[in-house]
């Protein structure tokens, strides 16, 4: 199912008299960039955008480009191979030529992420630079020295209330939609200043409807950037942009994996991606135990790098706006009595049919749900694999009409594997597992608390160098071994 567009890109300005709040920061850009435009380069031939995320540094830089006729070479100023890049471009001529070939706009985004030797490297070839070099950082300070000195820096400033209100305003407008006045005004009161979160707030609160709000918008109270936390791991496939993602998120190791733990599902479409994810969670889940018993707190730098940089690496993501919820573990006191028993019983057949423990089942169902929500045809095969009745399958789909599609497509596989004799099949399967277990240990228990008795003193130091070897392998984690024979949701798929 194709995802909505995301609003923030959706209604990015197009013109640099559209971004709000930053007069005096588009004024001098626009004084820097016509000296250039006049044939005298400025002395300064870099430019750093420096200020909080969402308040339009980037925005700034393609509307000036429409506007002024440049080509954007948008470079990730932390990527290894950026330097290469940029070499191509920093000698072409800056010129507009005969064959209509735009110049050239080179934009380097984390300036404040480059390494010490890039630095070096990026310096020298601004000395050399014939086109402008526009680059943003959050942190301006953390820009390497080299840079700092050889660049004009601008300030963009946190938007205020009245910034954001007008911004949302003008997208209700388009949009065609109204919400509650004391609404607008509480998403941007919670926004801090940062535009990308108050609007991707306002989707959320309109997609999901406005009885959602007042949920989303209570934990944006006390952990504000949570919300932003996520969004950032769920977009980047760099590590390290994921592990600093959750630097200033005030909350324990363990309740970030909660939140990780129920929102990852719908972030990755193939499931073995979203295994491999889970995978990274699970361990961070151990390390937590362990720190939790020894009390050897720094154990929870590995969780975290596991939950972060081990999550956002594990896979191809699915492109587009996510919405992202507090975890149902969080809301389960509010879930109805009819609600608690329908999951009741799906989590009971889920551990009764693959052999697994509760907390491994409830896992597994919200990797169901997305499965549910993206591919009804494998949905099927588990509604007959799994025995669930249409009641059970509206409650992980949350929808009427899509289960009653799936609920359809089940009754087919079951009358051809009626027809075929193979229903008994996937019983015989179901019970194989189990034998192969039971003759072959894993030496794997099922509950979390036996799991973390398990780590070694060697297993803690591997955590490091897999996050080290996540790095070097540029962002790619080496897909795990799988252990034992445990039948897991991926087992299954597997089988299919
Ligand atoms: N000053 C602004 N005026 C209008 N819209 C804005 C402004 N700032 C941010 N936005 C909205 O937020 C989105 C994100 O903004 P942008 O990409 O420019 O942020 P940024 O400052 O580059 O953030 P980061 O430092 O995280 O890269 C834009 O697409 C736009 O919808």
């Amino acid at each position: 199912m194709p995802r909505e567009v995301p609003w923030v890109e959706k209604y990015r300005p197009r013109r640099l008299d559209e971004i709000v709040g930053q007069t005096k920061a588009i004024e001098q850009v626009k004084a820097w960039i016509g000296a250039w435009l006049e044939g005298k380069p400025p002395k300064k031939k870099a430019l750093i955008l420096a200020g909080p995320p969402g308040t339009g540094k980037t925005t700034t830089v393609y509307a000036l480009a429409r506007e002024y006729g440049f080509e954007v070479i948008e470079l990730n100023a932390s990527d290894e191979r950026t330097y290469e890049k940029i070499e191509r471009y920093v000698q072409a001529a800056y010129t507009m030529d005969i064959l209509g070939k735009r110049r050239k706009l080179i934009f380097l985004d984390e300036a404040d992420n480059i390494e010490p030797t890039g630095a070096r490297e990026i310096a020298k070839l601004i000395d050399r630079a014939r086109n402008p070099i526009i680059m943003s950082a959050n942190h301006y300070w953390e820009v390497p020295r080299d840079i700092r000195s050889r660049a004009q820096i601008v300030e963009y400033k946190r938007l205020t209330q009245r910034d954001i209100i007008k911004a949302l305003a003008r997208i209700l407008h388009h949009e065609g939609k109204r919400v509650p006045k004391e609404l607008l005004y509480d998403i941007a009161k919670h926004a801090g200043g940062d535009l990308r979160a108050a609007v991707n707030d306002l989707q959320t609160v309109v997609t999901g409807g406005v009885e959602d709000a007042a949920q989303v918008l209570a934990y944006r109270d006390t952990e504000k950037s949570v919300f932003q936390a996520l969004a950032q791991i769920f977009a980047t496939d760099n590590a390290k942009k994921a592990r600093m993602a959750t630097l200033g998120v005030d909350m324990f190791p363990h309740e970030l994996l909660q939140w990780i733990d129920e929102n990852l599902p719908y972030v990755y479409y193939k499931p073995e991606d979203i295994a491999r994810a889970y995978e990274a969670l699970s361990r961070a889940d151990i390390y937590l135990g362990r720190a939790q018993r020894t009390g050897n707190y720094g154990l929870w730098k590995y969780a975290t790098d596991m939950m972060t940089a081990g999550v956002a690496v594990a896979g191809v993501k699915k492109k587009g706006f996510v919405r992202i919820y507090p975890p149902k573990t969080i809301k389960l006191l509010t879930e109805s009595k009819a609600e608690r028993s329908l999951r009741d019983s799906v989590v009971k057949k889920i551990m009764s049919e693959m052999h697994m423990a509760k907390l491994e089942a409830l896992e597994t169902l919200n990797v169901l749900k997305a499965i549910f929500e993206y591919n009804p045809d494998m949905a099927a095969h588990f509604v007959v694999f799994l025995d669930l009745d249409l009641k059970e399958v509206e409650f992980i789909v949350g929808d009427k009409e899509k289960a009653k599609a799936i609920w359809g497509k089940s009754m087919n596989i079951e009358k051809k594997l009626k027809e075929r004799g193979e229903l008994e099949e996937h019983v015989r399967v179901a019970a194989e597992n189990e034998t192969e277990r039971e003759v072959e240990p894993t030496g794997e228990e099922e509950t979390g608390e036996e799991a973390e008795e398990e780590i070694s003193e060697e297993e803690l130091q591997k955590a490091e160098e897999e996050m080290e070897a996540v790095e070097e392998s540029g962002g790619k984690i080496h897909k795990p071994k799988k252990k034992g024979k445990q039948a897991t949701l991926f087992d299954f798929l597997g089988k299919k």
